[in-house]
């Protein structure tokens, strides 16, 4: 037996095998000598581990061949798979048929010519294929070497193959090696074919049939370096599988790593070393190129501003970069990140990946976290009295006018909730901004309208912001308390409205905006005009079309559906039992001026709601500065102020709590923000009857 032992199992250089000279007089003598053993361990039953011709390996091999109770005069070798089964197992190793079909057509014509037959085999020995001289073939074929035999040790005793399979190398016997008389003709090498974890997966047998005394005859045609042809052949196929694998794998990656980048919302763009576009994802072809022309290809350089190529250029990484891309004469304001990708060889770069999104879809996810959305619509606003329903039917007109607007009102008169209606009725798609003009210090609302470049000042933040203005493209910009905008600032913003562009503070260029602005004030911004506190041409560019939103005093049939929608909305949100408010209560709400207005009221709702008792929302549950602010008014304390003496007004009170509360002593006390002592002390005092 010749075997190639590998170093190191699964080792690819096992192609290094070096073939002996061949020598024919030695060969003869071992053939001999190998086929007398064999009769004397066939008819004598002499233990092969005593022969010294021949190796460990087979004589263990014949030994358990025995065991398995193998007839060495079989002239059928090994068992057949059934037929319905063998398409399967075909299938199962169609890869490893197809690449040793692939490896062998060089062959094949040799193969054919020289009496050699090659057989691969599963890694059960289930021969899978076979190739060679027609009439080996032929021969073979009667002794059961047909596609679907299994033929290994345990079905068909010592074989080159069924061995090499044990030993995972390579193994070359010599005919009367074989177990089976039937298979003494021949001498066949085979080597196992492994997977990249070392399992076999199956065997190539290269076999060459021989006469009777092949040394006589057929010595010429035998071939020494069979064993080294059949090994290299075996990892051949092995590489070539294995190869196939890794493509395999590679392709898998590959779609993988397809879908992940279309799943990306984010443009993503790679480029090679000298800035050509290599590879995007769909968001980056549609911001690159929206008509859906070819991007890959093409050099970056022919989309993205100079502020992007300097970054390339100098291969240092950006997290955040402001700047534009064109395409089809048209600029787009955009937010790139860079970052490079490192070469094998130490500092040298392959090129970069950039990642990119269109500033206006930055902006609109601000102003959803943020919460500039707009929420409330024309059905939200409450109230059925004619001045209400004036105002709405003339915003819904305003609306749709796309013009800009002023609206006008009293402080908590609901003047957003209509900038906002009006918004979502004009354009419900956009963001919707809001900028409180009162609220934010003089000194940073120009940076809070307009944004500022990075480094324009101290305390900014290192990338620039974008201003409330370029956060409204495309929606509306809600100025509350416009008369409280500083007079510089009013010059700016009237030249943005007028250039529809804006510029950020400390910036050097110009970012287009289309946005409508809805301001609101509770001043009389023309008197703010005449007094020169106010400019005459802001003003005209805001009051386009000049809404007056009515103070709740002026519609006192809404108040009571307002109370009810207020108390109904805040019981839902809270799990609160809804209350009922008792005709007293009713009385002094309706009655009360509501300064603070439809605020006010709401407040004023939420706070009965909490003191409620009993599911009723009585006098004594509404805030103090209500029930008082009535009872002073129906009294009519406040027009005789003046002409009545101290004594006079409180005994007026005090009466006129008692009569409301019914006489109730704690209520009336309650009411008029006394201790219950104090109160009967008063009574006493102004010789009140608490009875009646
Ligand atoms: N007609 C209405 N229907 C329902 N809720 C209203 C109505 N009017 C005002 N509100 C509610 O009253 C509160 C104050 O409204 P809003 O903020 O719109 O007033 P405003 O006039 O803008 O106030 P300010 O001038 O103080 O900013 C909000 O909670 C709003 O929802």
């Amino acid at each position: 037996m010749e075997v190639i032992r590998p170093d190191v199992a699964c080792n690819d250089n096992r192609t290094d095998f070096i073939a002996n000279p061949f020598d024919y007089t030695l060969f003869q003598r071992r053939w001999q000598e190998i086929q007398q053993c064999k009769q004397r361990f066939l008819y004598n039953n002499e233990d092969p581990r005593t022969f010294s011709c021949l190796s460990p390996e087979v004589a263990a091999s014949w030994l358990r061949s025995r065991e398995n109770n193998i007839d060495p005069f079989t002239t059928k070798i090994g068992h057949n798979v059934p037929k319905d089964k063998l398409d399967a197992i075909l299938e199962e190793n169609s890869l490893l048929i197809s690449t040793t079909k692939t490896l062998i057509n060089a062959f094949k014509h040799l193969l054919k010519i020289s009496g050699y037959i090659l057989s691969l085999h599963s890694a059960n020995g289930t021969i899978l294929y076979l190739e060679g001289d027609a009439n080996e073939i032929s021969y073979f074929k009667s002794i059961n070497a047909v596609v679907g035999a299994i033929w290994n040790e345990e079905t068909s005793g010592t074989l080159a193959h069924g061995l090499s399979m044990i030993l995972k190398c390579p193994v070359q016997l010599m005919g009367p090696e074989n177990y089976c008389i039937a298979l003494e003709d021949n001498i066949s090498s085979a080597a196992p074919i492994m997977d990249e974890k070392c399992d076999l997966i199956g065997t190539l047998v290269l076999v060459q049939a021989l006469g009777e005394r092949p040394w006589e005859k057929d010595l010429k045609n035998l071939q020494s370096h069979t064993l080294g042809w059949v090994a290299s052949l075996a990892v051949a196929i092995e590489n070539h599988l294995k190869l196939k694998e890794k493509n395999h794998r590679l392709l898998v990656m590959n779609n993988t790593m397809e879908t992940i980048l279309a799943c990306i919302d984010t443009g993503i763009i790679a480029v090679d070393c000298e800035n050509k576009i290599i590879k995007v994802n769909q968001e980056a072809a549609l911001i690159l190129n929206p008509n859906g022309g070819k991007v890959e290809g093409r050099y970056i350089k022919d989309f993205v501003d100079d502020r992007v190529m300097q970054v390339l250029t100098s291969q240092k990484p950006v997290n955040y970069l402001e700047a534009t891309i064109r395409n089809c004469k048209k600029e787009r304001h955009c937010v790139f990140s860079i970052q490079f990708i490192p070469g094998q060889l130490e500092k040298r770069i392959e090129g970069a990946i950039i990642r990119v999104n269109l500033s206006e879809k930055i902006n609109n996810l601000v102003n959803v976290r943020t919460g500039a959305v707009a929420k409330y619509h024309f059905d939200d606003i409450i109230g059925n009295s004619a001045c209400l329903k004036h105002a709405k039917d003339l915003a819904r007109k305003f609306a749709d006018a796309g013009e800009n607007i002023l609206l006008i009102g009293e402080s908590g008169t609901g003047k957003e909730l209509f900038a906002q209606a009006i918004h979502n009725q004009y354009r419900p798609e956009g963001p919707f901004v809001a900028l409180n003009c009162s609220a934010i210090p003089r000194n940073l609302i120009e940076s809070e309208l307009f944004g500022y470049e990075g480094g324009t000042f101290t305390g900014a933040e290192r990338n620039g912001r974008p201003g409330k203005i370029e956060l409204a493209h495309k929606g509306t910009l809600f100025l509350d308390e416009i008369g409280d905008m500083p007079i510089e600032t009013q010059a700016t913003l009237l030249r943005v409205l007028e250039d529809k562009r804006v510029m950020r503070l400390g910036g050097r260029k110009y970012i287009p905006v289309d946005f409508r602005v809805i301001a609101a004030t509770n001043k009389n911004l023309y008197q703010m005009v005449q007094e020169n506190q106010f400019r005459l041409d802001l003003y005209f560019r805001l009051a386009v079309l000049k809404l007056e939103i009515p103070p709740l005093c002026q519609r006192r049939e809404d108040i009571m559906l307002l109370c009810q929608h207020f108390i109904e909305y805040y019981c839902k949100k809270t799990g609160h039992v809804l209350p009922t408010i008792t005709p007293a209560a009713r009385k002094i709400i309706l009655e009360y001026e509501w300064p603070g207005n439809v605020r006010q009221l709401e407040n004023a709702m939420i706070y009965a709601v909490n003191m409620s008792q009993d599911g009723l929302i009585d006098v004594q549950h509404l805030p103090n500065e209500v029930v008082r602010g009535t009872t002073l008014k129906s009294t009519g304390i406040c027009s005789i102020a003046g002409v009545t003496s101290l004594e006079e007004a409180e005994k007026i009170v005090i009466q006129n709590a008692m009569a409301s509360t019914g006489n109730n002593i704690p209520q009336a006390a309650k009411l008029l923000g006394l201790g219950k002592s104090t109160l009967y002390r008063k009574l006493k005092q102004y010789k009140l009857d608490c009875s009646t």
